[in-house]
């Protein structure tokens, strides 16, 4: 791999102690990482670069997922860190990092290749863009990469806005926008599932599956971040990218060759066949929620409304349940149903793909008709893969469901954050969100916020703690069908979908 200087903006931030330095550390200590390489934080602050060193161990000890034990390798690790105070804003300020960059890059010898990350808030990311070029870090004998978090724009028009900008200082090929869900494990095993095993592959489309439902549960709330999630909610938060993307990785076809540039032309074709929603449409086809009080595992529940920072008439979604359609050949008639919520009753985030029953179902007529087969891909916090199939009890003679389950138990499976900045590193922007996709998920959210903002959409009010509104599970029972739980898949004997 080659040498580089890894600029971190937002490097006093949350972000880069809770992922981005494990990540960081992980990748160094597996030998993923380049043998001359340095890191320069920046923030307003001032930080002594070995104060700042210091925040790095302490980071790395937190949160990193194996916990250090060799002193030297730590050392050598952190002999890489330096800061600069900077403000984003002042354009001086990058011709000091733009000196401190050269610097190091002299004193290890090593080429000008730049990776920018811009761990700050979004209000930043034109800024940066424009004083990177200008200063003239953006002028590289090597090559120059900026990995920018999310949120990518607040609507479509913002985010065209934005990608302007950017592409002033960056052609598209150098953007790497982080969809921390194309980083998880089984999302990225979505690919090899489907076109690694030939039975799959047949199946995988409108005359064998009868709907596909990809959820996102999880438990916490709103937590500290009121200011930024009181504005966007789970539609901005969730669906618009990571609830899209693995609709995207679930529906594509099979790319001509499994590399970044097929399988982004297979992930916009699904984009680009997704059904736009009318206004009216969105009414019945989007449900929108908001938790109230509730309770989990015995502890009582605030409502969202009673949450830090969040006023008494908030209209804010906390939950989105939707049934889109993809209007091609493979899944012409197959209903996709997303969910994603805070507060609900468990963390899971899994794609289920329930199979049509058999029309002429030998069993049914013995009164004993045989349950669909389920593929369960588990994402979050579990990763695996069930198949559910129907099996004859040696005891009775009955049919019941058996489970063919594989998870993924292997402790040191890099997180997300670790493979998608290795991939940044190497240059391979597969698991990244491309414009395209970006712009074509932001034109089919954006009739949804439409509708949203003109009050056409009633907000639901679900208790914290449950599954969700019940209008969710109506959304599905229209077309006869009802959510998939893990518990379901457990106890198939009391299949009872929520
Ligand atoms: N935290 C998380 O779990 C996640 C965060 N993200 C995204 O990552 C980004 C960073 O989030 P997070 O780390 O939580 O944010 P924080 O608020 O914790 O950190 C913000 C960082 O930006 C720096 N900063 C703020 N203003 C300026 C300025 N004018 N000039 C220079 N630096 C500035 C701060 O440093 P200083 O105060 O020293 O100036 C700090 O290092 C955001 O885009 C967020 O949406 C995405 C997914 C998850
Ligand atoms: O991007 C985000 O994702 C998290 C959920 O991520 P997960 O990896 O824990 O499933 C969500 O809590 C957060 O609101 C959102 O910004």
């Amino acid at each position: 791999m080659e040498s580089m200087t890894f600029i971190l903006f937002g490097a006093t931030g949350d972000l880069a102690k809770r992922k981005i330095y494990p990540a960081l550390y992980n990748l160094f200590a597996d030998g993923k990482f380049p043998s001359s390489f340095s890191v320069i934080g920046l923030g307003r602050r001032e930080v002594p670069d070995a104060q700042f060193q210091s925040n790095v161990e302490q980071a790395v000890q937190t949160f990193s997922r194996r916990k250090p034990q060799d002193s030297a390798q730590m050392q050598q690790f952190l002999s890489a860190f330096r800061y600069c105070s900077l403000n984003v804003n002042h354009p001086e300020d990058y011709k000091k990092l733009l000196q401190l960059a050269e610097q190091r890059e002299a004193e290890l010898g090593i080429k000008s290749n730049r990776l920018f990350y811009l761990s700050v808030a979004p209000e930043f990311f034109d800024v940066i863009a424009l004083n990177i070029q200008n200063s003239g870090l953006g002028h590289t004998e090597g090559w120059k990469r900026l990995i920018i978090e999310k949120p990518f724009g607040h609507d479509l028009e913002s985010a065209r806005e934005l990608n302007e900008k950017l592409s002033k200082a960056f052609a598209e090929d150098e953007i790497y926008r982080i969809d921390h869900y194309l980083g998880k494990p089984m999302v990225q095993n979505l690919e090899a599932l489907k076109f690694a095993n030939p039975f799959l592959q047949d199946v995988w489309n409108h005359d064998y599956v009868a709907n596909v439902q990809i959820t996102a549960a999880e438990t916490v709330g709103v937590e500290e971040r009121a200011g930024y999630y009181d504005h966007s909610g789970a539609i901005r938060d969730m669906v618009q990218n990571h609830m899209l993307q693995m609709l995207m990785m679930t529906a594509m076809d099979k790319p001509a060759q499994v590399t970044a540039s097929d399988i982004r032309a297979e992930k916009r074709k699904v984009m680009e066949a997704l059904r736009p929603l009318t206004a009216e449409q969105v009414q019945n086809e989007i449900v929108r929620a908001q938790y109230g009080r509730g309770e989990l595992n015995g502890k009582s529940l605030p409502g969202y409304k009673e949450e830090p920072d969040i006023g008494p008439d908030s209209q804010n979604d906390t939950f989105i349940a939707a049934r889109v359609w993809i209007d091609n050949e493979k899944w012409a008639g197959v209903p996709f149903y997303i969910r994603t919520g805070k507060r609900m009753a468990e963390k899971s985030t899994r794609i289920v793909v329930e199979f049509k029953r058999d029309a002429a179902d030998p069993y049914a007529a013995q009164g004993q008709p045989a349950t669909p087969n389920l593929l369960v891909i588990s994402v979050n916090p579990q990763e695996g893969a069930t198949l559910s199939i129907n099996s004859k009890n040696p005891m009775n003679g009955k049919l019941e469901t058996v489970h063919l389950t594989f998870n993924e138990q292997n402790k040191e499976v890099p997180e997300a954050y670790e493979r998608l900045i290795y991939d940044a590193l190497r240059g391979d922007s597969t698991f990244f969100a491309h414009w395209d996709e970006v712009e074509l998920s932001w034109k089919w959210v954006q009739p949804v916020l439409n509708a949203f903002q003109a009050g056409t959409v009633p907000l639901h009010t679900y208790a914290a703690g449950s599954y969700g509104p019940e209008a969710s599970a109506k959304l599905l029972a229209e077309h006869g069908f009802t959510w998939w739980l893990d518990d379901a898949l457990e106890q198939p004997e009391s299949v009872t979908a929520r």
